[in-house]
């Protein structure tokens, strides 16, 4: 099995080059995890708890759950991926049986900043694009696919987003095999890593 870790921060458009990698793969050959899927369980707060959380802080995510699905995939069992809910910042009580894959993909800002998980990807890739391109697109995201509205995203932006992704999703940089520059649709930097997929596969 091949995993491909994809990391970058909010807006960079990590979701959108996995869609674009993966729609032209066999279902059966490449599957996708979402570091979104393991936030922690917060059941035990309220919603208004729920929603003062910095869900940009490596601690906001439960790593070890996400370690021990990625081992059962290697070894060839399916996993019970969690599923999430940005409108009520919680898991809900859903899961999605996920098959192991000759090739699974992992997307997320955080999940190059657990060296643990990062050992576990046999590439690691960063998509970048400029803050104020991730803010725009976030903003315009977040409003019309997750349930917030303008004085929710800025204030997040400003009190958590902005300084964690400088204090923890930037510097994983370093530790990327593969940058996508991704201001604009990057359909070069896509076809090449959808090319080292199919040569795994062949
Ligand atoms: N290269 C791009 N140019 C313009 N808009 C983009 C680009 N990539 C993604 N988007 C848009 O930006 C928003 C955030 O992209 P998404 O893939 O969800 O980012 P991420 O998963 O990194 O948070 C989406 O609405 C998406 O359609
Ligand atoms: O309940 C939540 C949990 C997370 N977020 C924000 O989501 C992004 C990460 O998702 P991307 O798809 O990579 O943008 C992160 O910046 C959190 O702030 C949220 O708004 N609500």
């Amino acid at each position: 099995m091949l995993i491909i870790g994809i990391a970058g921060g909010t807006g960079c458009g990590k979701t959108t080059v996995v869609n674009q990698i993966v729609n032209e793969i066999p279902e059966e050959e490449v599957g996708v995890i979402s570091q979104d899927s393991y936030y922690n369980d917060l059941s035990h707060l309220t919603y208004e708890e729920r929603a003062k959380i910095n869900f940009d802080h490596p601690r906001a995510i439960d790593f070890e759950l996400l370690g021990k699905h990625l081992k059962r995939l290697r070894k060839g069992q399916p996993i019970d991926q969690p599923v999430y809910s940005f409108p009520k910042h919680n898991r809900t009580k859903d899961v999605i049986k996920t098959h192991p894959r000759k090739v699974m993909i992992v997307e997320g800002i955080l999940i190059l900043t657990h060296p643990e998980i990062r050992k576990m990807f046999d590439i690691k890739i960063f998509v970048h694009a400029d803050s104020d391109e991730r803010l725009i697109r976030r903003l315009k995201r977040d409003i019309h696919e997750r349930g917030r509205d303008l004085e929710e995203v800025l204030s997040r932006y400003q009190n958590t987003l902005k300084p964690m992704h400088d204090q923890f999703i930037e510097p994983t940089k370093e530790y990327a095999d593969i940058i996508i520059p991704n201001n604009k649709y990057n359909t070069v930097a896509v076809n090449i890593v959808r090319t080292i997929i199919t040569d795994k596969l062949n």
